[in-house]
């Protein structure tokens, strides 16, 4: 596999997964591993109509999208757009589209798997189904990549009811083997990490294993009349040789619900770092919420993953820092399930309902989290601390008069917040849409210059 014609990833045998990524040379954080556009896709149906379907570009005020006035389903941001993905599959799906999307099969699948339709809907028009309705049979390396793929664990015994409802009884055979490798090696589209699409690629779906401290994470690049491109990024430095691994799943979700999924969706039990050592933790209970215990660990926390109770040492957050996976055992009761969604909760209301000091205490005590429980430079470290470099603005900006001297600790703190983000969302890069967090933190940086 290369990136700019060089060699990154090279495949070897590994002991239980068939095979896995390893770097060709040593790699710096920040690096593309690897670069690919997406096969097929398919948006989720609350992004239909708020995106062009080929190229996934938002509409906006410059941005007008046009509907297919075939099946009044498809939204493109041009004529070009529109007339490519005409000619590549959608002459083949448009007139039967609103019958399907009308039909009790389809309506009976949920979300997921309506989405999950649509995509092999279009995987088989766009690359099996000819004018005529006949085979075409067009591949390339990437079909045949497609075809190789491990299949789920549990692979379904029918598949979903096509849009093409008439596709050849080879081509079916087709379908239904594609269809088995889905739930295992498809990808979540996002951007900002915010989910919109279903996307296959097989290169990526090849290559990569899953781990629960990844040394590398997937983005997705939108580009105005092409395809999204899928571009996985290193976290950190890696040596010639080391595997690649890229997250399956949040490595923030409690241990076992972490191994629950891994072995229903994909077939194995993670032996990562993490895995074997939160494995050997019992469960202890969570101290009830307000109460000193809890504010003790928390503070505890806070000491311990960003070197101060209420701001950062950068030093803490370093990519060269050493990073061990040995979470100490007092925290434990913090990876009980319910910690990390109410705590996110707290932070999110605090926020919204303008409780901005309350926000920041519940924001911090998240961040310590994350920077715990992710490896370094992990993108939802960053989009954090841009939150909360908001959060730290909010609060300056309306309630200076009351925080008086503490203001300046808190613009302080809040550059250490902004300095952070921008850190890591340097590292993961541009990526979806327009205006995304790096711009933000432009935005955020010009402000508090200016203040
Ligand atoms: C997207 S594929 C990854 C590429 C795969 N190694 C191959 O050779 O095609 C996903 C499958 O790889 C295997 N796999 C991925 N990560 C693994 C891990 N950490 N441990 C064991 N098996 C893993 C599982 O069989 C899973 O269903």
């Amino acid at each position: 596999m290369t990136a700019n014609s060089q060699p990154v990833i090279l495949l070897e045998p590994h002991p239980t997964a068939r095979s896995m990524a390893v770097a060709a040379s040593p790699l710096a954080a920040g690096d593309l591993v690897h670069a690919e556009p997406v096969l097929a896709s398919a948006l989720l149906q609350s992004e239909k109509g708020r995106r062009c379907d080929l190229c996934h570009r938002l509409s906006s005020d410059r941005v007008q999208l046009r509907r297919c006035t075939g099946c009044t389903s498809y939204w493109y941001c041009g004529a070009e757009c529109q007339r490519k993905q005409w000619s590549s599959q959608h002459k083949r799906l448009c007139k039967r589209y609103p019958r399907y999307m009308a039909s009790e099969e389809y309506q009976a699948l949920s979300h997921h798997d309506q989405v999950d339709a649509i995509l092999l809907s279009h995987l088989i028009a766009e690359r099996f189904i000819d004018d005529g309705g006949n085979i075409s049979a067009e591949g390339g390396s990437s079909m045949s990549t497609l075809m190789e793929l491990v299949e789920a664990r549990s692979a379904p015994t029918t598949i979903p009811p096509l849009c093409n409802a008439n596709v050849p009884s080879d081509v079916l055979s087709t379908a239904h083997a594609i269809y088995n490798r889905f739930g295992n090696n498809n990808f979540v589209v996002h951007s900002h990490l915010n989910s919109y699409a279903h996307g296959i690629f097989p290169f990526a779906s090849r290559s990569f294993n899953h781990s629960c401290v990844p040394n590398a994470v997937v983005k997705y690049i939108i580009t105005p009349c092409h395809p999204v491109r899928m571009e996985v990024i290193a976290l950190r430095d890696i040596a010639r040789g080391d595997e690649i691994t890229i997250p399956y799943l949040d490595p923030a979700l409690p241990h076992n619900t972490r191994q629950e999924a891994l072995f229903h969706n994909y077939g194995f039990t993670c032996n990562c770092d993490l895995c074997a050592y939160t494995g050997t933790f019992d469960s202890p209970a969570l101290p009830t919420r307000g109460s000193d215990e809890l504010a003790e660990i928390e503070a505890d926390l806070r000491r311990f993953a960003l070197g101060s109770s209420d701001r950062l040492d950068l030093r803490m957050m370093a990519s060269d820092r050493p990073r061990s996976v040995k979470i100490p055992r007092r925290f434990a009761p913090l990876l009980h399930e319910t910690y990390l969604p109410d705590t996110s909760e707290l932070f999110s209301k605090a926020s919204h309902e303008g409780d901005y000091l309350n926000a920041l205490s519940a924001g911090l005590t998240l961040l310590a989290f994350y920077v715990v429980v992710y490896p370094t430079n992990y993108p939802q470290i960053g989009m954090h601390a841009l939150e909360l470099s908001k959060t730290a603005w909010n609060a300056i900006a309306t309630n200076a008069h009351i925080l008086g001297s503490d203001a300046r600790s808190l613009e302080d703190a809040m550059q250490s917040y902004l300095a952070a983000a921008s850190r890591i969302l340097n590292n993961f890069g541009p990526e979806g849409d327009e205006a995304g967090p790096l711009e933000e933190i432009r935005v955020l940086q010009e402000l508090s210059r200016t203040r």
